[in-house]
């Protein structure tokens, strides 16, 4: 095959993530004989403290030495702060940046894409219009680029995949063809992709999960154990699951259980950021936002935005005590209440009802009998 006829990927974002899923699909496309081996990476161009752009940086040391520092990229990933110029020719499209800043970001392609280009969005949270509307991240992507959008979410934390030590994920397609060429793309023998057909709720699970990962964080911070935080991770589920239900009527229930669900839950519960920096404000009491900028050196969270849209949602249908634990995380986000008022939801959270309602079994029943007193 000659590079006319392969295909080209371009990766729009080169934050922790972006940087570190540019390496896996670097050194994929070397190997696969149907893609140009050059992958084109759009960097928001920035000056670093000693003076040098960041995107010279990339291109000749080959590391983002801000945002995935220690880990090379292999040099056919090449930086380019032009999105357009940067997504010339591209047949695929992989769509990772903090979502706060896509809409503006990407406005430059509308019109400009290679007919037939097909979006994959790694951007975990929803969109807010000004008109209040909230939609999917690859709604908007699609809406706006006229482009089929799939989506990968999974228990990936950036500098683990980076470490190759060994990760899932789950990558939502629409036809068998996109999930052939994006386990190629993807798969690697640390990274292992598995493909679903219900691409809503993976990903709903991937914007949910970080708001789940607040709520962890401020237990965490008032000094509560790991036992109270597994409380918080089952009802944070429960509420995903009942969110995906209502607002994406069709939603599987096994998709929760694949590395998108349960999985990222329990990675960012534990070793994501948006649980760093709670538990912070749950010990500090300064904003998010403050500690933010403190902590992460321009990295950016995404759950107390996420949890701001889905308030936004929640409170048009006059949801929100349907919903304890996402309406106080947000809540707390914004200092309407004290992060003390998290233990106040767990405990008096009403879960149980919504589980007997769907006919699920919180316990094993043995000759039609139940083990937990309250499952009759
Ligand atoms: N970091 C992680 O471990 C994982 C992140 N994700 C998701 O991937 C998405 C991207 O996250 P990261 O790559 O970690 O980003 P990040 O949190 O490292 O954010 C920094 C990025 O934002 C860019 N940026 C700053 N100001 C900007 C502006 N005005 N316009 C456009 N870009 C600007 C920076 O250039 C940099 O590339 C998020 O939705 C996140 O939830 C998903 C899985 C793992
Ligand atoms: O999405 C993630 C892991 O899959 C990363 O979560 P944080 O943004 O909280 O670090």
């Amino acid at each position: 095959m000659n590079d006319r006829e392969k295909r080209r990927i371009s990766i729009i974002g080169s934050g922790n993530w972006g940087s570190a899923i540019a390496r896996i699909v670097g050194l994929n496309c070397r190997k696969l004989d149907y893609m140009v081996d050059e992958v084109k990476m759009w960097v928001f161009e920035e000056v670093l403290e000693d003076g040098r752009k960041l995107t010279d940086v990339i291109n000749t040391e080959h590391e983002n030495v801000k945002y995935l520092k220690g880990f090379k990229l292999p040099d056919n990933v090449v930086a380019e702060p032009d999105i357009l110029k940067s997504t010339l020719n591209a047949d695929y499209l992989v769509f990772v940046m903090p979502h706060q800043f896509l809409d503006r970001a990407c406005a430059p392609l509308k019109g400009n894409l290679k007919p037939g280009a097909v979006g994959i969005s790694l951007i975990k949270g929803f969109d807010l219009q000004p008109n209040g509307k909230v939609q999917l991240i690859s709604e908007l992507i699609s809406q706006m680029l006229n482009i089929q959008v799939c989506c990968l979410m999974g228990a990936n934390l950036a500098h683990e995949v980076a470490s190759e030590k060994f990760c899932e994920t789950t990558v939502g397609v629409y036809t068998d063809e996109q999930a052939r060429i994006f386990k190629d793309i993807f798969e690697t023998d640390t990274f292992r992709v598995s493909t679903v057909k219900d691409t809503h709720t993976v990903e709903v699970c991937g914007a949910l999960k970080n708001i789940v990962a607040c709520g962890a964080g401020f237990v965490d911070g008032l000094g509560y154990g790991d036992s109270t935080k597994a409380a918080v991770i089952r009802l944070g589920l429960i509420e995903m699951m009942r969110f995906a239900e209502h607002f994406y009527p069709g939603a599987k229930f096994t998709t929760f259980f694949e590395s998108c669900g349960i999985a990222d839950l329990v990675a960012s519960c534990y070793g994501g950021r948006n649980r760093k920096v709670s538990e912070a404000v749950a010990r500090t009491r300064k904003s998010m936002r403050e500690l933010e900028k403190e902590m992460l050196d321009g990295q950016r969270l995404q759950g107390p935005a996420t949890a701001a849209e889905v308030n936004v949602l929640l409170k048009e249908r006059n949801l929100e005590n349907d919903f304890p634990l996402f309406t106080t995380v947000h809540k707390i986000c914004v200092a309407e209440v004290s992060p003390t008022e998290m233990l106040d939801c767990v405990l008096s959270h009403p879960d149980a009802r919504w589980l007997k309602s769907k006919g699920f079994s919180l316990g094993v029943k043995t000759n039609g009998s139940a083990v937990r007193s309250d499952d009759a």
